[in-house]
């Protein structure tokens, strides 16, 4: 998987920040040059706007005061709100070298920009009423819209909101993305988020989902070595086939649906067999070919289901369990190296309420199944045993439909069938799912994505 823009929490970002420090690296000059980037970006979309800054106690309101600086010496008409005392020595000094007047936040004028200084990773609760409230007033009155680092009042590490929090048009994240950006409802908060390098090390540990490379069928290439699909029918026949017609249009070479209803139903490039019985399902399972098997969407939750389930756990190949397979299963019968793709009911079911953020959940949940862990929803956090997380963001709302994950755990298994490798197949599916929900527009139908698969998937080659 390609990696993307590092994230890092607060307690990370601070370690950063002090390896930086400890290799030399000046403490005011890291506020400088973080300030000067965000001034940039401020300055190339805005111009000669008329701004104003609010700046809060600690080093994100010393970026305020740099910004403030930089921006006024091209030009633009900047005044500047202060919230507090300026409390440790990097902002004392930006605070210093602003040489124009500061306002008290309480009665500060409205501007037609407005930056967010206030507070950054360093929030530890939410701001008083009186001090949000003047947030979001001014920012409301503004008609562009800057947050430094974070909206002052978001959870650097969980995303919840601890005060009332206005909407952002841009958020300007120092160094590294925090989980806050991608993780809702904090994420619903900015409109466009770009990242200012101010030359924090890139992690190697989580990121966000990056668009895929995904390799095109060589000369060589034939439908058992592009990847054999098992998708296991069940109870619901629907299901089992939005998964199979996914699946086909993943770039897999072949999909079978193993059905248990004998109806011949959707494309007729999806070999349809009979697996009626526990007994002709293991037949059909018998099969060295397959590349990867998908049980769950349709299986259906009764003792047959159950006996269904038992002989895929025990087939041997690799395995996606989604849907019912998710509420029949216990933690300690999952395969290692399966792909388990939960919602939220169906995570918190298997896994208990864990504690801390979706991306503490999501990566505890996969070091203790030894499974690599879709934790699907607004914001789909991917997460594999070893520690590795990938976070997805700005996925259509419009997904929120019946059948949309029928769609995505047919993809994960044939993204599985084609690579081999469970948490590069995970973020690819995750990845063309969205794309194919984007280009379906508005109010699709879970049958619609099937169409745009293909698109999505000639944009990555
Ligand atoms: N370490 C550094 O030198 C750098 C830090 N940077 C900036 O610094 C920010 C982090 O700075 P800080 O750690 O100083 O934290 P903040 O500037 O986010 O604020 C922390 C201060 O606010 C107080 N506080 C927390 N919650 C409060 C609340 N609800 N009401 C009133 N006061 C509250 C804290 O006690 C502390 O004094 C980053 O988000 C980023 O903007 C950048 O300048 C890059 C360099
Ligand atoms: N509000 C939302 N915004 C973006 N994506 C969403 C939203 N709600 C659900 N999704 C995505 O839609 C899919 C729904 O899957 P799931 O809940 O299993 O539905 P179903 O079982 O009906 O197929 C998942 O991929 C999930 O990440
Ligand atoms: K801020």
């Amino acid at each position: 998987m390609t990696a993307g823009t590092p994230i890092l929490t607060a307690a990370q970002m601070r370690d950063a920040e002090q390896a930086l420090f400890d290799a030399g690296v000046d403490d005011y000059g890291l506020m400088e040059k973080a300030g000067a980037a965000a001034a940039e970006i401020i300055w190339r979309a805005g111009g000669h706007r008329d701004t104003l800054l609010l700046c809060g106690p600690g080093n994100n309101g010393g970026d305020g005061f740099v910004i403030a600086r930089l921006l006024r010496g091209r030009g633009v008409p900047v005044r500047v709100a202060a919230l507090g005392t300026s409390g440790t020595v990097s902002s004392r000094r930006a605070l210093a070298a602003w040489d124009g007047p500061v306002e008290d936040l309480a009665t500060a004028a409205p501007a037609t920009q407005l930056v967010d200084a206030l507070f950054g990773t360093g929030l530890s609760r939410g701001l008083d009423p009186a001090v949000a409230a003047r947030l979001c007033e001014l920012t409301g009155a503004a008609s562009r819209s800057y947050a430094i680092d974070l909206p002052s009042g978001v959870e650097t590490d969980s995303g919840a909101l601890l005060s009332a929090v206005p909407h952002f048009g841009v958020c300007i994240a120092l160094g590294a993305l925090k989980p806050a950006h991608l993780l809702y409802p904090a994420a619903d908060y900015v409109a466009r988020l770009v990242c200012a390098d101010i030359g924090i090390p890139a992690s190697d540990r989580v990121h966000r989902l990056m668009p895929p490379r995904l390799r095109a069928p060589g000369a060589a290439d034939h439908k058992y070595a592009r990847g054999l699909v098992a998708v296991v029918g069940g109870a619901m026949t629907g299901a089992s086939l939005l998964a199979a017609q996914a699946a086909a249009r993943s770039g897999a070479g072949m999909v079978r649906r193993l059905a248990a209803d004998g109806l011949r139903h959707g494309a007729d490039a999806i070999v349809t067999q009979d697996a009626g019985t526990v007994e002709a399902l293991g037949c059909s399972l018998d099969d060295g070919r397959l590349a990867s098997v998908l049980v769950g969407p349709g299986l259906g939750r009764d003792a047959v289901a159950r006996a269904r389930l038992d002989m895929v756990l025990g087939c041997g190949h690799r395995l996606v369990l989604d849907a019912d397979a998710l509420t029949l299963i216990g933690i300690e019968e999952i395969p290692d190296g399966a792909i388990l793709t939960p919602h939220e009911g169906e995570f918190v079911r298997l896994f208990g309420d864990l504690p801390g953020s979706k991306i503490d959940r999501a990566r505890a949940a996969a070091a203790r199944s030894g499974a690599v862990i879709i934790y699907k929803g607004a914001d789909s956090v991917i997460a594999a045993p070893d520690g590795r997380v990938a976070v997805a963001s700005g996925a259509s709302h419009w997904l929120s439909t019946a059948g949309t994950g029928d769609v995505l755990a047919g993809l994960v298994a044939g993204r599985l069938a084609v690579t081999g490798d469970a948490f590069a197949a995970a973020g690819e599916a995750v990845w063309l799912h969205g794309d194919a929900a984007r280009r379906a527009g508005a109010a699709f139908i879970a049958d619609d994505l099937l169409a745009t698969l293909p698109a999505a998937i000639a944009a990555r080659l």
